[in-house]
C-alpha cells in the first residue's frame, strides 16, 4: 500500500475534519491518534492518513518533535506528500506552533516553499487581502479573541506567521487566484525565486480552493485547515466519491459531550428540548470524591435502551468560571477529562455501539480511554464531522468526534435516531 498524501493534524478533531475533507475528494482515509509506532497497521488501499496529533497549544520544540516523527511514519507508508492541518482559525501565537512545526517539516523534506490557507468555506472561515474571516467579521472581532489558551486578536496572516517564523512570508491575492492554476503556480515561483518561504493564498470558495490544490500539487509540504486538503485531494488523478459505509445499528447510542462552545450548548439544549433524556455531570461533587461516574451509569441502566441518550459536563460560561476559580483550569479538566473517559469506557462494555464525542480535548480523553488508535473515516453528518469506524474489545464501534463549534444545532439528534425512528 503507498499513500498518495500523509496528513499531520494539531489536534483530534481537527484530524476528524481534515480526514472527512480528504473522504468528500474521493480518496479512502485513515486516521490515527497520536504519534504512531509499530504496531499501527493502516487498512490496505488507503490514499490517505492522517495523524491527529495534540499539538496546538504545547511548547513549539515538543510540537515539532511529534510532527517530525508523524512525518517519518508517513514517509515509511510511502506518502509522497505531507499537509499540515491546522486550525480554520489559524489557532496559534508568537511562539507557535504553526510556523516552527512547518519550518521543521520542510527542512527535513527539503523544501523551499510552501502553500498555506486556512480557508473552510462550509465553516464560514475565509481569507480575502490575507485577512482572515469567521462568517461576517474578521477573526480579531469574532468570539476567538476570548480563546483561553491562544486569544486571537490579530486577523493578518502575514504578520500573525511572519511573528513565528524567521523565514519570509508573502501574500497571493484573490485576484491571482481567480486567474487560475497557472497564475498560482507562476505567482508561487516568483515567491521562492524572491525568497520567501511561506506563501498565503486568498480563498473565499471551494472553487478558489480546488485552484490552489492544483497548483500545490507538487509542493512537499502544504498547510492550512480542512478546505485547501480538499482542495488538493480533488486534484489528484483517478479520485471520485467514496462509497458510504454502513452505520452499524445494533447497539445503543450515547452522546458524551465535555465542550463549552457555545455551539454544542445549543446542541445540548436541542437534544433535551426534542424530551432525549440527558443527565448533567456535577465536576465540583467529583472533585470532592462523589462517585459522579457511578451516579450517571445507574442513570443510563434506567433509561429506554431504544432512546440515545446524552451525558454532558458542558458547561455555560458562568458555570464554567465558578467551576475554574474553585479547581484551576488544568484540575477541572482533569476532573472532567477522568469523567468523560470512564464513563466511555463503561458505556462501550454496557453495549453502545454509535458514541458522539463532542470537544477537542474531550475526544482526545475518550479515545485514549477506550485505546482506540486508527480508525477508518466514513460519511460526514454536517461538513467536518464523520462518523469514523473503530474496533474496541468490546466490539465494533461508530464514533463521531466533533469538534466544539461544528455541527447545526440538531446534530445530535439527527446523527442518532432512536432505534424506532431508524426502523422507519
Ligand atoms: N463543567 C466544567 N467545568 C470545568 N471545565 C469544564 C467543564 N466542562 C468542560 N470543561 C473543560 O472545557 C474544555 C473543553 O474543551 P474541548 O473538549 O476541547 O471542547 P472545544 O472543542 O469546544 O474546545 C475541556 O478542557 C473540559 O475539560
Ligand atoms: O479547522 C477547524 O476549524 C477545525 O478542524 C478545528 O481544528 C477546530 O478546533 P477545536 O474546536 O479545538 O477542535
Amino acid at each position: 500500500m503507498t499513500l498518495r498524501i500523509g496528513c499531520i493534524a494539531d489536534d483530534f478533531t481537527g484530524g476528524t475534519d481534515v480526514a472527512a475533507a480528504f473522504r468528500r475528494a474521493g480518496l479512502r482515509t485513515a486516521l490515527v491518534f497520536g504519534t504512531p509506532d509499530t504496531t499501527i497497521a493502516l487498512p490496505d488501499d488507503c490514499d490517505a492518513a492522517v495523524i491527529a496529533l495534540k499539538s496546538r497549544s504545547t511548547p513549539a520544540d515538543e510540537a515539532v518533535a511529534d510532527s517530525l516523527a508523524a512525518q517519518r511514519w508517513l514517509w515509511t507508508k510511502g506518502a509522497a506528500q505531507i499537509y499540515v492541518k491546522y486550525c480554520s482559525t489559524f489557532d496559534s501565537t508568537p511562539k507557535g506552533n504553526i510556523g516552527p512545526v512547518t519550518d521543521a517539516l520542510m527542512e527535513t523534506a527539503g523544501s523551499s516553499v510552501t502553500l498555506h490557507c486556512p480557508a473552510s468555506p462550509p465553516n464560514g472561515r475565509t481569507v480575502y487581502q490575507g485577512h482572515l474571516f469567521v462568517h461576517d467579521q474578521l477573526l480579531s472581532d469574532s468570539p476567538l479573541r476570548h480563546h483561553p489558551l491562544n486569544p486571537m486578536t490579530d486577523s493578518a496572516l502575514v504578520r500573525l506567521l511572519s511573528a513565528q517564523t524567521r523565514h519570509a512570508v508573502a501574500l497571493i491575492d484573490w485576484v491571482t487566484v481567480r486567474e487560475g492554476v497557472e497564475a498560482v503556480r507562476e505567482a508561487l515561483v516568483a515567491h521562492r525565486h524572491a525568497g520567501v518561504r511561506h506563501v498565503i493564498a486568498d480563498a473565499l470558495t471551494d472553487d478558489d480552493l480546488a485552484v490552489l490544490g492544483a497548483a500545490a500539487l507538487e509542493l512537499p509540504v502544504v498547510a492550512g485547515a480542512a478546505g485547501l486538503a480538499e482542495g488538493l485531494g480533488h486534484a489528484y488523478p483517478g479520485t471520485g466519491p467514496a462509497a458510504a459505509e454502513p452505520l452499524p445499528r445494533a447497539g445503543r447510542a450515547a452522546v458524551l459531550a465535555g465542550s463549552c462552545s457555545a455551539r454544542t450548548l445549543e446542541q445540548i439544549a436541542q437534544f433535551y428540548a426534542a424530551g432525549l433524556p440527558s443527565r448533567h455531570l456535577d465536576v465540583l461533587a467529583a472533585a470532592t470524591g462523589r462517585d459522579v461516574t457511578g451516579e450517571a451509569l445507574a442513570w443510563y441502566d434506567e433509561q429506554d435502551p431504544d432512546l440515545p441518550v446524552l451525558i454532558y459536563a458542558s458547561a455555560s460560561p458562568e458555570e464554567l468560571a465558578a467551576v475554574q476559580a474553585q479547581l484551576g483550569v488544568a484540575e477541572a479538566a482533569a476532573q472532567v477529562e477522568e469523567l468523560l473517559g470512564t464513563l466511555a469506557s463503561h458505556l462501550v462494555e454496557r453495549g453502545v455501539r454509535r458514541l458522539l464525542v463532542a470537544g477537542g480535548e474531550t475526544s482526545g480523553a475518550v479515545t485514549t480511554a477506550l485505546g482506540v488508535r486508527a480508525v477508518l473515516v466514513g460519511a460526514e453528518a454536517d461538513p467536518g464531522v464523520p462518523w469514523t469506524y473503530a474496533t474496541t474489545e468490546a466490539g465494533d464501534l461508530a464514533l463521531m468526534l466533533k469538534s466544539g463549534n461544528f455541527g447545526a444545532p440538531d446534530l445530535f439528534t439527527r446523527a442518532l435516531p432512536s432505534t424506532a425512528e431508524e426502523a422507519t
